[in-house]
């Protein structure tokens, strides 16, 4: 059985359009076949439904790249520990997919294309399989964390400090799953918004949306002393661990600025010296949640330079603006390496302008955004965002950080 990227990635693409029905189908099967299952799966499956999508997605089309497949499933296996997930139930969630396609595929369906298939899900399924085994016996499947800290920034933005029970190695940059006690078995994804510390408590950056269930107990019902649950640190958009060390843009919208501050007190604490230009960008000024902190650290790191910008707010007295027109005002960063995170659409058209400027795709780094990555979308409201948007990283594997996702 040898893999054939081009049949699956055209069935899939084929079936696209009817992907929500497809996923439905998917979870209505593997529910039917294996109702115990279901209790793996938290009550409201909407936002599962648009993970799965996500990572089927950004499996299929990174057929082709065999090294960043590989870490990205080696990741995905890991956190499934956390779910309880066991190498049996690989079959019966292939089952399921495989009929899915069929299905939806229709007459175009081939002996080739599920033979194809059956071998690009068997080789995803033992890459997942085989990573979670090996973590297994050097790492648990979640750790419990206590909130020792719990600061209100703006109504709607809490600074939340955690300590796990057990240390928990992590890279600046890296993002994990948080559950709350309040809503079991529901998972939402938040980045660590420090570099790793001697006293291994981490910071997270929660803005509480409108319907978000976790988020929203994050902010407005979490004391000090409550506890909660994080899945194993996961991503790729952590700094160069190598001697070589350009100039560093770091961008930042809203609560995007977790990972990006991370990655400044990584680089601090390197004891390099870069110059390090911060665009943190916020709808409005009282929306700069974290300004004081920036400045602390700028002033104690002459080489960082953090510049504030607004964009719904004429009257500001300050750097106005969309972070992707503001980047395009400076001198070129071709010579930098960069950072970038926040809304997706704010992250794909910084990254498109970069490149557009001569930054090569490869210095040009966040974590591409997906059904898995990504940020409390409690219900359809939260995926949409504040304001309505529809461009949740959820529905927009064509956007993301390009470097990263291969086609
Ligand atoms: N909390 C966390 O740990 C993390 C959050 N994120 C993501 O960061 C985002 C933060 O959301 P909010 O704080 O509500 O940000 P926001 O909606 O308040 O926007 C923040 C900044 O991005 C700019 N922006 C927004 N949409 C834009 C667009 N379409 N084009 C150009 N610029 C745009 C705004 O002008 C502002 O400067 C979310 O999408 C979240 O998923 C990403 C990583 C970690």
């Amino acid at each position: 059985m040898s893999l054939n990227p081009r049949l699956v990635k055209e069935s899939f693409s084929a079936i696209q359009p009817v992907m929500a029905k497809a996923v439905a189908y998917f979870y209505g099967r593997l529910f039917a076949e294996s109702p115990h299952l279901r209790s793996m799966f938290p009550p409201a499956m909407d936002v599962q439904r648009d993970r799965l999508f996500g990572a089927l997605t950004r499996i299929v089309w990174s057929l082709d790249s065999p090294g960043s497949l590989g870490f990205y499933l080696g990741q995905l296996g890991r956190d499934h520990r956390k779910y309880g997930v066991l190498a049996e139930h690989y079959t019966a969630v292939g089952n399921a997919l495989l009929a899915t396609i069929k299905r939806f595929a229709g007459d175009t369906w081939t002996t080739e294309i599920e033979a194809a298939w059956v071998a690009a899900y068997t080789a995803a399924a033992n890459l997942m399989i085989e990573a979670a085994e090996a973590d297994a016996g050097v790492s648990p499947a979640w750790w419990l964390a206590e909130v020792v800290d719990h600061e209100l920034h703006t109504p709607d933005i809490a600074v939340i400090t955690l300590r796990p029970g057990t240390p928990m190695p992590f890279v600046a940059g890296q993002y994990l799953n948080v559950q709350v006690a309040r809503w079991p078995r529901v998972w939402r994804t938040f980045s660590i918004a420090n570099a790793p510390r001697p006293d291994n408590t981490i910071r997270l950056h929660v803005r509480a949306v409108s319907g978000g269930w976790v988020s929203t107990t994050l902010v407005s019902h979490t004391r000090i002393g409550d506890t909660l649950l994080l899945g194993p640190p996961m991503g790729t958009m952590v700094p160069p661990d190598g001697e070589e060390m350009r100039d560093v843009l770091c961008v930042a919208g809203g609560t995007g600025l977790a990972p990006i501050k991370a990655i400044v007190e990584h680089i601090i604490a390197s004891g390099r010296r870069p110059n390090i230009h911060l665009l943190v960008g916020a709808r409005t000024s009282s929306e700069l949640y974290d300004l004081g902190d920036l400045i602390r650290m700028e002033s104690t790191f002459p080489w960082l330079r953090v510049l504030p910008v607004v964009s719904h707010q004429p009257a500001y007295d300050g750097m106005r603006g969309l972070l992707p027109d503001v980047v395009q005002r400076f001198h070129s960063w071709a010579g930098h390496d960069v950072y970038v995170c926040g809304p997706p659409a704010m992250v794909r058209e910084t990254v498109r302008r970069l490149q557009g400027d001569g930054v090569p795709p490869a210095r040009i780094h966040c974590d591409p955004v997906n059904g898995d990555s990504w940020h409390d979308p409690g219900d359809q409201s939260e995926i949409r965002g504040r304001s309505g948007r529809t461009d949740h990283p959820n529905t927009v594997e064509s956007g993301g950080c390009p470097g990263n996702v291969t086609r």
